[in-house]
């Protein structure tokens, strides 16, 4: 890539997306094309044919995707599969028959087996059988992965796949019931603290203005309360109360977005399909795990949240809500000898996510 090479950047208003566009911005390319979802439904098939016709773009960084937390993939099994499918399915199409360069497509950790060994080599992929709460997602990754891979072997594309490890970051999804557990626990600590201060108003505030259930400015402090209480905030005898989901006893590995969108950037600037291939005869597995090599449990993770925030209260583990994946965590070993390396550790990015919360609303 050079600085001005035509770069399409698709999901430029999600969590890895807006952060590629900043990092790219930031490193001088300027010749950047995005579209919104409203301005390009990346599902359907004939306008991104018509797109690409007309931007001819000459590299793509694939961030768009149907994306959640474990229930959001839990419960909305078919839209996270035929979502996937359809958009990385055009995108990775349109991108060989309009010459695109080079393409980077995201995928996902959890592509690999459930009772995967730890740390996941990338040789792992389709040894075991999966994650049941994400089976469809990942099946469509792993489609993606493959669709690159095929395109690369069948029509000497340059397309590469790399696997990120659960992200958070400005602009993350704020959603208590769809999003991560990362910004899910930041915003329910947050409520928990307001409450434990009587900050009504703080309270309204985030509210009204990220809504988990819309809940006008002037809404009474009962209404509040059913509200909070729903979505596992709770004040009994006068104590705060949050609900974890699970047993709190998973581990996850957490990369900040910025971080994610250095890597994506850096293997564009640095590293070709050709480079990827270990067995030329059979080529698979081609793809690159992006993460830290450091994981923490989410237990460990709220009460390092309570902390930064200056929560009093306690938890509650709700066993009800899914584990999901016990431990996934990456081996990072194939993206460190390519001379990367992440930047921001888990405090100090609990604690940015926190201020940029805190702006934001
Ligand atoms: N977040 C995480 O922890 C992880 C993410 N990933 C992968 O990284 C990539 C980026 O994820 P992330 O930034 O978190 O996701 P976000 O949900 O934050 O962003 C996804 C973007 O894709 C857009 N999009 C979704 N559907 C369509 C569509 N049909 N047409 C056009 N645009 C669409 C969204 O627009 P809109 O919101 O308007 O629909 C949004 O801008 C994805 O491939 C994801 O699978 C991998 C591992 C972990
Ligand atoms: C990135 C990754 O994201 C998804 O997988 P996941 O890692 O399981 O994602 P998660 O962040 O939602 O949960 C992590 C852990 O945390 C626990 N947990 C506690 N309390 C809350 C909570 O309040 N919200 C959420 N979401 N989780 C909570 C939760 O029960 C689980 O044990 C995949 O579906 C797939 O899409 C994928 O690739």
């Amino acid at each position: 890539m050079n600085k001005d090479s035509k770069i399409y950047i698709a999901g430029h208003r999600g969590l890895v997306g807006s952060a590629i566009l900043k990092n790219l911005k930031s490193k001088g390319y300027h010749n950047l094309v995005f579209k919104t979802h409203d301005e390009l439904d990346l599902t359907d098939t004939l306008q991104v044919a018509s797109f690409f016709k007309k931007e001819k773009p000459e590299y793509v960084f694939l961030a768009a995707a149907k994306v959640g937390g474990i229930v959001a993939n839990n419960v909305y099994r078919a839209d996270f599969i035929y979502d996937n499918l359809m958009i990385q399915n055009n995108v990775i199409h349109q991108s060989y028959k309009n010459g695109v360069k080079k393409l980077l497509f995201l995928g996902s950790t959890c592509i690999y087996p459930k009772n995967a060994p730890q740390p996941m080599l990338e040789d792992y992929l389709l040894t075991d059988v999966l994650e049941y709460t994400n089976e469809p997602y990942a099946i469509a990754k792993i489609a993606g992965i493959k669709m690159c891979e095929s395109y690369n072997i069948q029509y000497d594309s340059n397309f590469i796949s790399v696997m990120p490890t659960n992200l958070y970051g400005p602009n993350d999804n704020f959603d208590l019931e769809k999003s991560h557990v990362l910004p899910a626990l930041v915003r329910k600590i947050h409520l928990g603290k307001s409450l434990e201060n009587d900050n009504w108003d703080a309270i309204r505030k985030d509210l009204y203005h990220l809504p988990i259930e819309k809940t006008d400015g002037n809404a009474s402090k009962e209404k509040i309360l059913l509200v909070l209480n729903k979505h596992g905030i709770k004040k009994i005898d006068n104590k705060i109360s949050i609900e974890i989901w699970g047993s709190g006893k998973p581990m996850r590995e957490f990369l900040w977005s910025e971080d994610m969108a250095d890597a994506s950037v850096f293997i564009m600037e640095n590293r070709d399909f050709k480079d990827c291939i270990e067995d030329i005869k059979e080529i698979r597995n081609s793809h690159i795990n992006i993460g830290t090599g450091v994981d923490i449990s989410i237990k460990d993770l709220a009460y390092l949240i309570k902390k930064e925030i200056g929560f009093k209260g306690g938890f509650y583990f709700n066993i009800e809500k899914p584990d999901g994946t016990i431990k996934k965590l990456t081996d990072v070993s194939k993206l460190s000898s390519l001379g990367w390396v992440y930047r921001m550790g888990i405090k100090e990015g609990v604690s940015a996510l926190y201020n940029w919360y805190l702006k934001k609303k």
